[in-house]
């Protein structure tokens, strides 16, 4: 059986090699991962040779998502711990930064902590409960680096990860700096995609007819012949592509090509034990993006951490009216940003969408109050809706 990781090795430094030949050592590769997330042209000064390892690189690090894929594969497919409540949120981080201590913490659930690692050897659940939603938090073994090749329960923690809604990466203020990017990449990995929406890269695969690519603007990092290599590389010679975002890279370019493989999730990181730096590195930490600080030992900040939970979920409260009744404002109905009225349907009963006339509803997405609308309406948090079935 083939060796993925061994040759991603080989390839590592068949790229180092070509790239010193290429440009001295303006640029240092120290993982595979960091060639990855460099943009294109610094790494890639229009030279052919390095755009071919580099595509084969991302083919084989596709390939460490196969479920048989090569060595280090075993145990991929996550914990048995069936989701519940209205949203799922993953503890993720190294061994012993605090994620057991912080579950216990927010949850009625205990998970057991201590100071030493990999004190947590499965997925413990607890359940969080918040503007009445019940989000379901997943506290996780601590991963190690090389944990999307499979180094301890890395691959299992990853796909537990993947079937989040909310990534919490819990990081320890004490550690160095690179332990963000370590995780990062070992999600990346695996293809997560953190606090990142989709590339805006129209691509449809046909039967017949060659490939058309086209621009909307001129690309600053691709051209028609890297897609052209990359579309013959995947075997895709029928397809058209429109490439609508002007920054897109040819990673992005791969990842609408993987786009069954990919997962787009949001992340919050959470640098816990603050109690133990100085106030001007916390202030320094604070202010990096998607970031919240505390301490569980000293009960800082923890309160803030959940109401940016329940911001980053983007989840909304609706309540429902009976005819000729006053509202239910004891019990919220917990739906997505951006849902309709056949979303709140579908919450509601599976096949009330089949008897509905029409709903009217009260509050912010209201242009007059009550508005009747149909099912394709947009709801805002904390409307008022009242469904009138046939
Ligand atoms: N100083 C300080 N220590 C903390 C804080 N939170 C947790 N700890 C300590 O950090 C150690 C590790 O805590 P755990 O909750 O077991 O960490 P974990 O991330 O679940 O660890 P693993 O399950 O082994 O991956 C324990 O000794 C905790 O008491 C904090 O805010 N400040
Ligand atoms: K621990
Ligand atoms: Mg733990």
């Amino acid at each position: 059986m083939v060796n993925i990781t061994e040759k991603i090795k080989e390839i590592e430094d068949e790229m180092r090699r070509t790239q010193s030949k290429e440009q001295g050592d303006r640029i240092s590769f120290g993982s595979i991962e960091r060639v990855h997330n460099l943009p294109i042209p610094e790494i890639l000064p229009q030279n052919d040779q390095l755009t071919s390892i580099h595509r084969k690189l991302a083919r084989l690090r596709a390939q460490l998502l196969e479920p048989t894929g090569g060595a280090g594969s075993g145990g991929g497919s996550g914990f048995d711990v069936s989701k519940s409540g209205d949203a799922r949120v993953a503890l993720v981080g190294f061994p012993s930064v605090g994620k057991s201590t912080f579950l216990s913490k927010i949850t009625k659930t205990k998970s057991e902590a201590a100071s030493y690692s990999f004190t947590t050897l499965t997925a413990i659940p607890g359940v969080l409960e918040y503007g009445g939603a019940e989000i379901q938090i997943l506290d996780l073994p601590g991963i190690i680096e090389g944990a999307s090749e499979g180094k301890g329960r890395g691959r299992q923690v990853i796909s537990a990860a993947k079937t989040s809604d909310l990534i919490l990466m819990i990081l320890d203020a004490t550690k160095r700096a690179e332990q963000r990017a370590l995780l990062e990449a070992e999600l990346d990995a695996v293809g997560i995609r953190l606090n990142k929406e989709p590339p805006n890269i129209y691509l449809k695969v046909k039967k017949a007819g060659g490939m058309k690519i086209t621009f909307q603007t001129p690309p600053k990092n691709l051209d028609e012949k890297i897609i052209y290599n990359v579309l013959r590389d995947y075997k895709m010679l029928n397809c058209e592509v429109l490439v609508r975002d002007e920054n897109a890279t040819i990673d992005d370019f791969i990842d609408v090509i993987m786009k069954d493989h990919r997962k787009y999730i949001r992340c919050l990181y959470v640098y816990n034990k603050i109690d133990s730096v100085s106030l001007e590195f916390l202030d320094q930490l604070a202010r990096e993006p998607h970031t919240a600080v505390m301490s569980c030992e000293l009960d800082l900040g923890v309160q803030e951490v959940i109401e940016r939970i329940w911001t980053e979920l983007r989840l909304m409260r609706l309540y429902t009216k009976r005819k000729g009744e006053e509202p239910d404002f004891s019990e919220a109905l917990i739906v997505r940003r951006d849902s309709t009225i056949e979303d709140v349907c579908d919450q509601i009963h599976r096949t009330l969408k089949e008897t509905f006339k029409y709903a009217m509803v009260w509050g912010a997405s209201a242009r007059h109050v009550p508005q009747r609308v149909g099912l394709g309406h947009m709801v805002a948090d904390e409307d008022v809706v009242s469904i009138v079935a046939k």
